[in-house]
């Protein structure tokens, strides 16, 4: 592929009209565009501040950073790859949201894996000592790889979101406390995740809030009730996880396709 990946479609005409939206035809192009814009951000990262900090979600995303392999002028070798998320089971479990990012897209690029790919430590040893272990690693970054904000919480360059059916991000669900934390942690603990596995280990809001820019991906019309809730103007819709990170982004655009965001909406 070109060194410029082709945009992802034009935007479509579709029942969603929200400011937050970018809606491609189909899966495929919902993954260019995907792959155009963190190539874009990385290259901006690098140029501005000569490294670029992407966090990364798990489930269906993996396999959309597949065109990743065929941008050839990402500067991988400034380029540091953290979790948004991850499950506590062994990176080379099929559940781990690592183990399905290497095999689906980081061992296929020029990602030095030893010193510039972080994954959660140990996340076997289970969720409250790998939440630790994991929030040592983020705030031992030097300021060039991973900046903080004013108030010290990692500020990622790019953080790459999915979301759940619930409106669950990262592994920040609703009904459970972990999207009003106020401890200050950049990582916490989750013991009770509904979707399976239980124990989990996951970026707080406030992380997401002190990143620069934030991508929610979502195809399919199993996502379409979830973006239909999450983008609505509703005030109890707003609760959900997805949809309270978005509105406290700096920066949140979904990227959908035609079937995800077929649902009704209301402008927020
Ligand atoms: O369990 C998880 O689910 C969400 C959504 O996954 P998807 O397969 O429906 O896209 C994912 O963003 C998160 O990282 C993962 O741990």
């Amino acid at each position: 592929m070109s060194s410029s990946l082709p945009a992802g479609g034009a935007e479509c005409a579709s029942t969603i009209s929200s400011p937050f939206a970018h809606v491609s035809p189909g899966k495929e192009e919902v993954a260019l565009e995907l792959c155009r814009r963190v190539q874009q951000a990385l290259l901006t990262a690098v140029s501005e501040r000569t490294k670029a900090s992407l966090a990364i979600s798990g489930g269906s995303m993996n396999n959309m950073l597949r065109a990743l392999k065929d941008a050839d002028d990402i500067p991988w070798e400034h380029v540091h790859v953290f979790w948004a998320d991850e499950r506590c089971v062994p990176h080379d479990h099929e559940d781990s949201n690592f183990g399905a990012a290497c095999k689906a897209w980081i061992d296929a690029v020029n990602l030095d894996k030893a010193n510039n790919v972080h994954p959660v430590p140990a996340p076997e040893k289970g969720a409250d000592e790998a939440a630790d272990a994991y929030e040592t690693l983020l705030r031992s970054q030097p300021d060039a790889v991973l900046p903080k904000s004013a108030d010290g919480t990692p500020a990622f360059d790019l953080l790459l979101l999915g979301f759940g059916p619930d409106g669950h991000t990262c592994s920040l669900f609703p009904g459970l406390p972990h999207m009003d934390d106020t401890s200050g942690r950049a990582v916490l603990a989750v013991h009770d995740s509904p979707k399976p596995p239980p124990e989990r280990v996951t970026l707080t809001a406030g992380v997401c809030r002190a990143s620069r820019s934030i991508l929610f991906v979502g195809v399919g019309a199993e996502k379409a009730s979830t973006v239909n809730i999450c983008l609505s103007d509703d005030t109890a819709s707003r609760q959900l996880p997805a949809a309270r990170v978005t509105r406290e982004a700096q920066q949140a655009t979904w990227l959908l396709d035609m079937a995800a965001a077929a649902g009704e909406l209301r402008n927020p």
